[in-house]
């Protein structure tokens, strides 16, 4: 399968709309926000309020002792307690706040995954999906919940100290804007070399997590090939990659960080020197100036909040990016436009069908497929490996849709019916059937209405699993999967078969196992299929000879091509015939 370059480090959208669409998901949240906000008014004010005590407690303190001094530390008392409780209050509703628009987002993101058409993955792989529903989610988690409320405050603090030290002294407050305008530029500059290096972190991170994935589900062929020194290396050498480009900015952040903390202090070096000239030559008092430096520490700590939340901020918009390209993606197959049909016979017919996968653009997998199925008619499709069996069981759910030609289903051309209800009319037996990590009677009930414990024990029976099913202690309520008991192919293709069953389609795909079972599974699950195929419309990839004798006709795939259709006996009665040499080479088993 070929790949496309995934998770290339661009920016799709700009800062602007990248804030937008991340207030954009903090709005329902409104309520929790503005009481938070309230908060963090009474919070940043009182720490605006307490150097105006201290000016007058300095100054009153020169003039006339310390009797002044203990109403002072007093009210000063109140003022911190207040202070903490709002500030308390703040962090922890911003957080909620934060937290409540990521469980949302992570939803959200993974409904719009599992949307998708089925194209969509064949692109993707599972372990970077993952990672953005993980990793990506959580950063956006920071930004919304404590960030917002740390930027905030540091606004809140750096205007009303501006205001307050303008008040008291405009010469010095000129002074002090001096830092303000480099401050912002290099903060703007490294911002978006933090941005472009957050992706990159994030995009390597999400490879990493495609190794891991990958050689995880597939552990037992990592072991078989004892490849798991080689895989190890694979996932070491995707987390370094992530290491080098989370060093690079911190390296960027540090600087950063750095030169802030310099601008910082140094400033109030410099106010210090030219105050306490200012104080001496009688301009202002000793307790103006100990509150302007007050207001200046307040002042410079929040703006250097507000420029290292400004690179987080940065960081964050590079995995809204990667989060938003998901939410943004309408699928090609939406699961449910379309119409119903209140009842389904089960004709099928194809037209002319040519079909190429979106991810092999320059193969035909199926050409100009001309094929009529009738209703309740049992088709075997046979034909070499690779030849377009599985391809056109495929087309038939819509998990894809052909590029020419057109299926119809009783008439209906497939592209004008709801495609989630399509899928509800189609039951499928694949050759592997994959379970879930659920108890037996949830996989059987799996895409049927119903769980009621007597029709899926009827289900069961039908598809002959009633008998093993309750030799295990907890009968239907048994574990299956990781956390739970492990099923032998037969077992699992005959709760596949009871799946079907229970869901009652008009229309069945089998894909017959290669894979021999013993002798005696093997003539349960074929008389499970029996009974399931009776009066429905039955599509089979068959890989037995027994299999294809039975069906009411035999279709031939040839690289894609429909080579032959008949009867068995019709077809072998050719004598230069794929059917023929595929039965004489013993491609079928008997
Ligand atoms: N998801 C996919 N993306 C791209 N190409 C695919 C995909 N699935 C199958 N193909 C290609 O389409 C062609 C037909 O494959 P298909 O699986 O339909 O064959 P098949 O007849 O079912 O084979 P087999 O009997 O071995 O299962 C092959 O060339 C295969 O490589």
């Amino acid at each position: 399968m070929s790949q496309e370059p995934q998770g290339e480090t661009t920016t799709r959208l700009t800062l602007r709309e990248a804030y937008q669409r991340m207030f954009a998901l903090a709005r329902p949240e409104w309520r929790i926000l503005v009481s938070a906000t309230l908060f963090l008014i009474v919070g940043s004010g009182m720490g605006l309020l307490y150097p105006q005590v201290i000016r007058g407690m300095v100054d009153d303190a020169l003039a006339s002792g310390l009797t002044a001094v203990n109403r002072a530390v007093l009210i000063l008392a109140v003022i911190f307690m207040v202070q903490a409780i709002a500030v308390g209050l703040r962090h922890y509703l911003f957080t909620i706040a934060g937290y409540r628009i990521v469980t949302k987002l992570q939803s959200d993101t993974y409904r719009r995954i599992v949307s998708q058409e089925v194209g969509f993955f064949d692109k993707r792989r599972t372990g970077e999906l993952m990672s953005r529903l993980a990793s990506d989610t959580t950063v956006l988690q920071n930004t919304v919940s404590v960030n917002i409320s740390m930027a905030l405050r540091g606004l809140a603090s750096a205007i009303g100290g501006i205001a307050l030290l303008a008040w008291t002294s405009p010469r010095l407050t000129l002074i002090m804007l001096l830092a303000v305008p480099p401050v912002s530029i290099g903060g703007v500059w490294i911002g978006r070399k933090i941005r472009f290096l957050s992706k990159a972190v994030q995009d390597a991170l999400a490879k990493a997590g495609e190794v891991a994935e990958e050689t995880l589900s597939g552990i037992r062929t990592v072991r078989a090939f004892g490849r798991e020194a080689t895989e190890a290396e694979r996932y070491e050498q995707g987390v370094h990659r992530a290491y080098v480009a989370m060093r690079r900015r911190t390296g960027s952040m540090a600087l950063f960080h750095g030169v802030l903390s310099f601008a910082a202090y140094g400033i109030t070096a410099l106010m210090l020197w030219y105050g306490a000239r200012m104080v001496d030559a009688g301009d202002i008092t000793v307790g103006e100036l100990t509150s302007f430096l007050l207001y200046t520490l307040i002042v410079a700590v929040s703006l250097a909040s507000l420029a290292s939340l400004w690179a987080d901020f940065m960081r964050a918009t590079g995995s809204a990016d990667r989060i938003f390209e998901i939410l943004d993606r309408e699928p090609e197959i939406p699961l449910t436009d379309g119409t119903t049909l209140e009842r389904v016979d089960g004709h099928i017919r194809l037209e002319q069908v040519t079909f190429r996968y979106p991810t092999r653009p320059d193969v035909s997998a199926l050409r100009q497929i001309t094929l009529e199925i009738r209703p309740g008619e049992i088709v075997a499709l046979v034909g070499p490996s690779g030849s377009g069996k599985s391809t056109l069981a495929a087309l038939l759910p819509r998990f894809y849709d052909a590029q020419e030609g057109r299926i119809y289903l009783d008439g209906h051309n497939l592209t004008t019916l709801s495609p989630t209800w399509l899928r509800g009319r189609i039951g499928s037996v694949p050759q592997e059937p994959i379970l879930f990590s659920r108890s037996i009677a949830e996989n059987i009930a799996y895409g049927s209405e119903t769980d009621d414990p007597a029709a899926i024990e009827a289900a069961a029976r039908v598809a002959n699993a009633h008998d093993f099913i309750l030799h295990f202690p907890e009968g239907y309520q048994t574990e299956v999967g990781e956390r739970g008991v492990r099923l032998s192919g037969g077992q699992k293709q005959r709760i596949a078969i009871a799946r079907a069953v229970l869901k009652d389609p008009e229309i069945l795909i089998l894909d017959e196992a290669t894979s021999a079972l013993d002798a005696e599974s093997e003539f349960l699950v074929k008389q499970a299929l029996e009974r399931l195929m009776k009066g429905r419309t039955t599509l089979i990839i068959a890989h037995r000879l027994s299999t294809v004798r039975d069906a009411d006709r035999v279709v031939v795939l040839d690289g894609g091509r429909l080579a032959e259709m008949g009867s068995h006996e019709a077809l072998m009665m050719r004598p230069n015939g794929v059917y023929r040499k595929l039965v004489e080479r013993q491609f079928l088993a008997s």
